[in-house]
């Protein structure tokens, strides 16, 4: 029998850490897609900070996301963004999760490009729709049939959230599995 110990294989948390290095994994995906759930949950394994954009953006305006809406319009709301997304995006590790529009945006995108590893949380409509019919708060789905504008805002927007880093495909399952497959996805982009 050999005296050699043999050097324990790296966990998936310790390998996805590994690979993310100073830069910040960043959810985008539509809403109800689990960016806040599923970030939580990722940050919490890899033990590193984790933001939520929207709260961030409620946190220093003192508003809510809708009564930003309601007050300054979207294009405002987007600005403001932007500038919390550039102030999240300084050297990390951290997860940042987003606002399901921020990736859509020019100038936040760029910035997450430049900076960060991102990850789309991507689902079908009637996932989406089961989980944000279930809470109030979201000002874009005020309309005559939230459902369809759900599904429009899926076509409008598939195509660009695809152009992120990784893609994970979220469905009715636990969150830790959605978890552990972002952690694999992130850490098989090393070697
Ligand atoms: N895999 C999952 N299984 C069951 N419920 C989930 C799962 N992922 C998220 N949820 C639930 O769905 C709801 C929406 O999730 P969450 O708020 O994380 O979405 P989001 O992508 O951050 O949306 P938004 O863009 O509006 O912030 C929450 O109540 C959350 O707990
Ligand atoms: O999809 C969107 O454009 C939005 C999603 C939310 O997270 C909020 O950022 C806001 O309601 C806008
Ligand atoms: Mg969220």
């Amino acid at each position: 029998m050999s005296d050699l110990v043999e050097p324990k294989a790296a966990t998936l948390a310790e390998r996805a850490k590994a690979a993310l290095g100073r830069r910040n994994l960043v959810f985008v995906g539509l809403m109800g897609a689990g960016k806040s759930a599923v970030g939580r949950m990722v940050a919490s394994t890899l033990n590193i900070p984790f933001i939520d954009s929207d709260h961030e953006i409620e946190r220093v305006s003192r508003m809510t996301i809708s009564e930003l809406f309601a007050a300054y319009g979207e294009t405002e709301f987007r600005a403001l963004e932007t500038r919390v997304i550039r102030r999240l995006m300084r050297p990390g590790p951290r997860v940042v999760s987003t606002g399901g529009g921020a990736y859509i945006n020019e100038d936040s995108r760029r910035l997450i490009k430049k900076n960060g590893v991102s990850v789309w949380l991507d689902a079908d409509l009637d996932v989406l729709w089961e989980r944000v019919s279930k809470r109030d708060g979201r000002p874009l789905l005020k309309t005559e049939n939230p459902k369809q504008t759900l599904e429009n805002l899926m076509h409008i927007r598939y195509p660009i959230y695809a152009e992120a880093d990784l893609r994970v495909k979220t469905r009715d399952v636990r969150k830790d599995v959605i978890a552990d497959e972002v952690l694999a996805a992130l850490a098989a982009t090393k070697g």
